[in-house]
């Protein structure tokens, strides 16, 4: 197990890029098994989890090619069903969540697939019914062996349905449209997920040959056809990479100046920080932070206290909310956080709290943060980081302590943030990996 010893009240300076997204990446690896035709995959991350994907997919028998430091091309013409079958394949996979979105591919183009318990974080229950279900109106036959906790999968010639999502689930509707762009017909998908990174998956599918209307929306149609043929793609900045960003600079009073954002497929997420009284310059496609003292938390129209709740896009991605949290630890006032899709994702904030932050934890869900408007700084301790953003909230919460913090259990944090250490450090932090 790695860890961090950080060295607080640093502040930063300069520019900083982020990576390719991690999440859009997870949905465009897996979208290379549908055809046997050359994908070019550009801005790839190099963090683990997507490394273990594109691992598992060479496992399987994709060709796989490095054209640069963020570039590869992925040939899924000799796929090893067998492969499937194996206890090698069933570890591997379960790893990371991502892997789930083999199973659409693998159904739409060999009429099977398996898997165990996908991993990811632990963050509370993350199900997988509306990802079978969707296959299941597909024409797909669905097992789940309870004792050997496998999924199973299976159906040739899928058919074209309407369905209507129990929830807008975002791996759940990149699985089923997968599987529908070369089913049969017809497939309308009603209450489907509609971020960037899906957007960006029903672009690349297209010009693939898919037929899919309404990217965007919450209602996708698809005109199944016979097969799709290879492409380029390149991958969106991660925004909750940027958002990370932006939450350090202000708990840091560092000025800096995050480039090629793409400011325009962010949608809330500036906002929000801003109503946090978080300082920021749109400079063309770049956000200039300045260094700021202070910045003070809005209170609703009101006067009532600020909400900040996570919402399935449009909405405020949950995967930001823990940066929000530990960014209002130094502002001037009082904001509830309410994380509503997971019931796990909050309970860091005992480590916060012993560092001196004043957060009551009302319930698993919601949490009030009482800003110390730089009052008395938090102190540096030692902790463990439970899951991939809290890790990062955790590091953030270091960086502007008094004294040294180490945080261990760092690879949550290199499931999805690359070079984060060196990153930082060229900006003036103190971060010492040790492994
Ligand atoms: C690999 C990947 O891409 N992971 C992301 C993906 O996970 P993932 O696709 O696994 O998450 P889902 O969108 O399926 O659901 C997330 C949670 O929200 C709940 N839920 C979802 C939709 C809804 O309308 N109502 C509702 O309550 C689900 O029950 C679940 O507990 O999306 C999540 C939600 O943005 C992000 O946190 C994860 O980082
Ligand atoms: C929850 C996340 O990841 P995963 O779905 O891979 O666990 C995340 O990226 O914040």
């Amino acid at each position: 197990m790695a860890s961090f010893r950080v060295k607080g009240g640093l502040k930063l300076k300069g520019e900083i890029t982020p990576q390719g997204a991690k999440n859009e990446a997870l949905q465009i690896l897996c979208a290379v098994l549908l055809t046997a035709q050359k994908v070019t995959i550009h801005k790839i991350p190099n963090i683990r989890d997507v490394n273990k994907l594109i691992e598992l997919l060479g496992e399987m028998g994709v060709r796989v090619e490095k054209l640069g430091p963020e570039s590869y091309s992925f040939q899924a013409d000799a796929i090893k069903l067998d492969y499937l079958e194996t206890k090698d394949f069933l570890i591997k996979a379960s790893s990371l969540r991502g892997s789930v979105m083999i199973l659409g591919p693998l159904l739409a183009r060999f009429g099977t697939g398996r898997l165990s318990k996908p991993g990811g974080d632990k963050i509370g229950r993350r199900r997988m019914d509306t990802h079978f279900t969707g296959f299941q109106k597909l024409g797909a036959e669905f097992h789940y062996d309870k004792k050997k906790e496998i999924y199973h999968i299976d159906g040739k010639n899928l058919k074209g349905a309407y369905m209507l999502l129990d929830e807008a689930s975002v791996t759940g509707t990149a699985n089923i449209l997968m599987a529908a762009v070369m089913a049969e017909g017809k497939t309308t998908i009603y209450n489907a997920a509609c971020e960037p990174y899906l957007q960006q998956l029903c672009d690349m599918l297209n010009r693939m040959g898919a037929k899919i209307t309404g990217v965007g929306s919450n209602l996708l149609h698809v005109e199944g056809v016979k097969e799709l043929k290879g492409t380029d793609h390149t991958l969106l900045p991660d925004m909750i990479e940027i958002g990370s960003f932006i939450g350090m600079a202000a708990m840091t009073q560092s000025e800096i100046t995050i480039k090629d954002a793409q400011i325009h497929r962010l949608g809330i997420i500036p906002e929000t920080f801003k109503r946090m009284g978080i300082k920021m310059e749109f400079r063309g496609d770049d956000i200039f932070i300045p260094a700021q003292k202070h910045y003070e938390i809005e209170t609703f129209i009101d006067g009532s206290i600020l909400t900040i709740a996570d919402a399935i896009w449009p909405g405020f991605t949950p995967d930001l909310l823990s940066i929000v949290l530990v960014t209002a630890t130094q502002a001037k006032g009082t904001v509830l956080v309410h994380q509503k899709m997971f019931e796990s994702r909050l309970f860091f904030v005992d480590k916060l709290i012993d560092m001196g932050a004043q957060i009551i934890l009302c319930d698993p869900h919601r949490a009030t943060v009482i800003g110390l408007d730089r009052k008395y700084p938090l102190r540096g301790i030692r902790m463990t980081s439970p899951d991939i953003r809290a890790g990062v909230s955790l590091l953030i919460a270091a960086m502007s302590a008094e004294g040294t913090s180490v945080i261990d259990n760092i690879e949550q944090i290199d499931r999805g943030y690359q070079y984060i250490d060196q990153r930082l450090n060229a900006l003036g932090a103190d971060i010492v990996r040790v492994d």
